[in-house]
Order: structure tokens, then sequence, then C-alpha cells
């Protein structure tokens, strides 16, 4: 079969992220290709955001998130701002509105090259990460890895972006902690009825933290953008920081500000590696253009 839709190999902060132009057609991105996609190590990837024609009105696309595992995931903040700036490269316009399943996301490519995405408001109770049972203070579940009488990791905030995440509060180096044994422990908890992403955070200021995430249906990434947000609203939810950080995470840095709105913004930029065309149903591709990376 032809190789028919365009895609582009992208990265927020090294969160590695295929952006797939699937405008103009009726089918998806199917679980496989994305498998086939990721098991070739030139288009490794951590989520794909498949571009979609609008399907409500005032909105420019209905985005769909696809981790390497060929699960789908709700949000996705650092692919949000890959998709951003490829639609602004290729239209010139610099403000969007798009529709995911976490809900309405706007967006803006500003003159510096940074791309900021209003990621919505979080959802705090334990019914909306979800948790499988009642937990009436989300700021702190009873949640541990490692031995009972000793745990590594234990009494995370829970938050949800979309998606569902759990941030174990550290002090000290957050690479310190085995977060490749702990974190599929932990993404497939039952208490976690959807699955959950895994962060690690260390507050180093009041407005600062360090962040390391393990992603639901990913593994261990170079960034998590949404994560970041949950980690900043639980930061100061706890009272740890105040409401504008910056999360650095090993990729680097991201801004977050927890507005008094309750909606959540997230800034920070994108990087295009090289593009190509593939199939949306095997994941067979070809490159056509060299990049930087
Ligand atoms: N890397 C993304 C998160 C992608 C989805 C996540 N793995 C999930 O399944 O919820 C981000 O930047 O937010």
């Amino acid at each position: 079969m032809a190789l028919e839709a365009a895609f582009a190999k992208m990265n927020g902060l090294g969160n590695a992220i295929i952006v797939a132009d699937m405008r103009g057609r009726a089918d998806r991105v199917t679980p496989e290709a994305a498998r086939a996609l990721n098991a070739d190590p030139a288009t490794r990837f951590d989520q794909i955001m498949a571009i979609h024609d609008p399907r409500v009105a005032g909105t420019h696309n209905y985005i769909e998130i696809i981790n390497s595992d060929g699960s789908q995931a709700q949000a996705c903040g650092n692919g949000t701002r890959c998709v951003v700036q490829a639609l602004a490269a290729e239209t010139g316009q610099k403000v969007f509105t798009f529709q995911t399943v976490a809900g309405i996301l706007n967006a803006e490519e500003h003159e510096d090259g940074l791309i900021s995405v209003d990621m919505g408001k979080p959802r705090l109770g334990w019914q909306d990460i979800p948790l499988a049972e009642e937990f009436r203070d989300t700021r702190m579940i009873e949640l541990q890895a490692g031995p009972i009488d000793a745990p590594v990791l234990h009494s995370p905030s829970v938050a949800s972006m979309g998606n569902p995440h759990a941030i174990f509060w550290v002090e000290g180096d957050v690479n310190a902690y085995d977060l490749e044994r702990f974190g599929p422990l932990l993404e497939n908890h039952p208490i976690f009825p959807e699955r959950a992403n895994i962060s690690i955070a260390h507050v180093t200021t009041d407005n600062a933290l360090m962040l390391r995430t393990w992603e639901r249906g990913a593994g261990l990434t170079l960034a998590c953008g949404s994560a970041a947000c949950a980690a900043a609203v639980s930061a100061a939810r706890t009272g740890r920081t105040g409401r504008h950080v910056t999360v650095t995470v090993p990729g680097g840095p991201l801004d977050i500000l927890w507005r008094e709105d309750d909606h959540v913004i997230m800034t920070g930029p994108a990087e295009w590696e090289f593009s190509g065309r593939f199939d949306p149903a095997t994941g067979a591709w070809e490159r056509e253009t060299e990049g930087a990376a």
C-alpha cells in the first residue's frame, strides 16, 4: 500500500513525539502501526499526536493521542506543543484551539518560539483521577513502594490533567530512585483502574521543583508535560510551592502557572527532527526530509 500520510518526528524537551497528519481522512493510526513505528529505532516515540479534522465547532482540529504501547491517552502536554509548532510552521497561524479526550485546549506560539498550552483545569476528586477506592484527600494517599517497614516511595499526591498522575515527594536527587523498577509496579497498581503516570518530585525552592516520570504506556521519558502540570498543582495544594513554578525534567525546564481561574498554563519549547510519510494501518514509513536531529 502506498505510504499515504505525512508525519513529523519531533520532541518536546526530549519527549519523543510523532505528529501524524490525518486531516481529510476517515481512518485512524492503528495500535499496530504505533507499535511498528516504535519498534524502529529511527521512529521510536513516546506518543503519536494524530491531527484529525475538527469534530466540534470552534476548534481547529481533533487530536488523538497514542502511547508507544498502542494505548490511548487523554492528554499530552509536550506533544501538544509539537502540534502547535508544526501547524504554525505550515499555516503561519499562531493561536489554536484543539479538542482532545481531556477537553478543549487553547494554545499559542509566541514570538520567541516558546509555546503555551492551556491544559485546562486539574481534576482532584478520587473518582476523577480515577482511584479504585475513596480517598477524601488526594493531596496524600496511602500507597507505597519498597519494603513495608521502610518504603522507598510513599504517600503520593494524585491529580488528573485528563490523564492520571501520582507524584511521590522526595528530598534529594530524583535520579537516585530506581524508577525503572518501581514505575511499572506503581503504573499497574490496582488503586489505578486506568493505570497511572508515576513521577518523583523534589521541591528545591518555593517556585521550582525537579521531576522525573515513568509514563503510563511509554515508560521512562525525558519529559512529561501533563506530569509537570500535575506536580505543580500538587506542590501548590500541599503548600510546598506557590502557583507559578519552574518544573525541571531531565530534558529541561517547563514554566507552569496554575491560574486563579483554576486553568493550568504550561509553556515550553518544541523541536522538529525530520519528516516522512507512513501507512497509518501498518506503520510502514519512509523519510522525506532530513532534519536538525
Ligand atoms: N508525555 C505526555 C503524556 C502522554 C500520555 C501519558 N503517557 C498517559 O498515558 O497519560 C505529556 O507530555 O503529557
